[in-house]
């Protein structure tokens, strides 16, 4: 019954139809704990300042504490937007419930009640790639090689697995702030409240909303707002770009063209993109594998780009 109903839900999320978060929390979501927004107040004392672990386009996240089950989890409160947000909201529960990896972060309930719409996830102590990778503050030593390619590896993974989907889970929103890290830096994506059902047979995902994330979206999806794997493919090169330059995916400081990351790094020699943090710690054989892949990910044309299984591929061999 419940398969039937994620199935109906995903598909007027996908539609845009009417909302169906009150009806999340009234059937329930087998696995998942239906909070109650008391139980979460106490698990954040009061929604704290001082346990906000960050600020995403749809609401705060804080860090809570559930002394039922003695576990550390993140509490995204979205911000209640009509009903955009929750379409977003009804999509990420409703994702995350079907969707299961080693590479992609966990949900552990939600909060529907009383108008609240709440997501409770794993806790991923060492937060986002991105706070690994840009704005290190001082002290803080830059990760070596293997670690950035093992988070690379990971990361592609997860991807591997929602495109391996019938049909394809398009993520929309790879970038770093969305890797986040656990112990051992272990990589899971998050957010799959932009995430889309992919296109079956010939026909492509039209979104209504085109949404560029600072120099992750492929060109022809800004044009035409068309959503395929190879709008991913392209997000994740940026990603790949950023963890192995260290630069940012678009830099409003410098001139154009050399803002996008994407557009910068297709004219540059390995020598000048190579971040000088990973100076001498890796042969140029795996950096020109890694910067090649890298590169096919981010062409202009999707049909040059290359499958995620073959980013999964490179990276193995790169990562050895
Ligand atoms: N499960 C989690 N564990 C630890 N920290 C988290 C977790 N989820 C989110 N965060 C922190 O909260 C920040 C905001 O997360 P959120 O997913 O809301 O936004 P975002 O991905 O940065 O932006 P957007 O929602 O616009 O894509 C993250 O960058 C991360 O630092």
């Amino acid at each position: 019954f419940l398969c039937v109903v994620c199935t109906e839900m995903v598909e007027s999320v996908v539609t845009m139809e009417a909302p169906h978060a009150e009806f999340i929390t009234n059937q329930g979501l087998e696995g998942y704990k239906n909070f109650t927004y008391n139980e979460l107040y106490v698990a954040t004392d009061g929604f704290r300042i001082d346990r906000l672990l960050g600020q995403g386009g749809f609401g705060q996240v804080y860090k809570g504490f559930l002394g039922s089950t003695n576990q550390e989890v993140a509490i995204k409160r979205l911000d209640l937007q009509g009903q955009q947000g929750d379409r977003e909201f009804v999509n990420e529960v409703v994702m995350l419930s079907r969707l299961h990896h080693p590479n992609l972060v966990k949900l552990v309930g939600y909060c529907a009640n009383n108008g609240q719409r709440i997501l409770v996830y794993e806790y991923m102590p060492l937060g986002s790639l991105y706070n690994h990778i840009h704005d290190l503050p001082p002290g803080q030593q830059p990760l070596d090689w293997s670690t950035r390619i093992n988070i690379l590896l990971g990361a592609a993974k997860g991807l591997e697995y929602l495109h391996s989907k019938a049909p394809p889970v398009i993520n929309r929103d790879v970038k770093c702030e969305n890797n986040l890290l656990g112990e051992g830096y272990h990589p899971k994506l998050s957010d799959f409240g932009l995430a889309r059902l992919g296109p079956t047979g010939d026909n492509t995902h039209v979104s209504t909303r085109v949404m560029d994330t600072h120099g992750y979206c492929a060109p022809e999806y800004l044009m035409t707002g068309k959503l395929t794997v190879s709008t991913d493919i392209y997000s994740f090169g940026v990603v790949m770009l950023e963890v192995v330059t260290g630069r940012i995916a678009r830099d409003e400081s410098l001139p154009e063209p050399n803002r996008d990351l994407a557009l910068w790094a297709a004219e540059q020699g390995i020598a000048n993109l190579v971040d000088p943090a990973l100076q001498g710690q890796c042969s140029l054989n795996r950096l020109s594998m890694t910067f090649a892949v890298a590169r096919r990910c981010v062409r202009e044309l999707p049909d040059g780009r290359p499958t995620i299984a073959e980013v999964v591929t490179a990276l193995t061999r790169a990562a050895v």
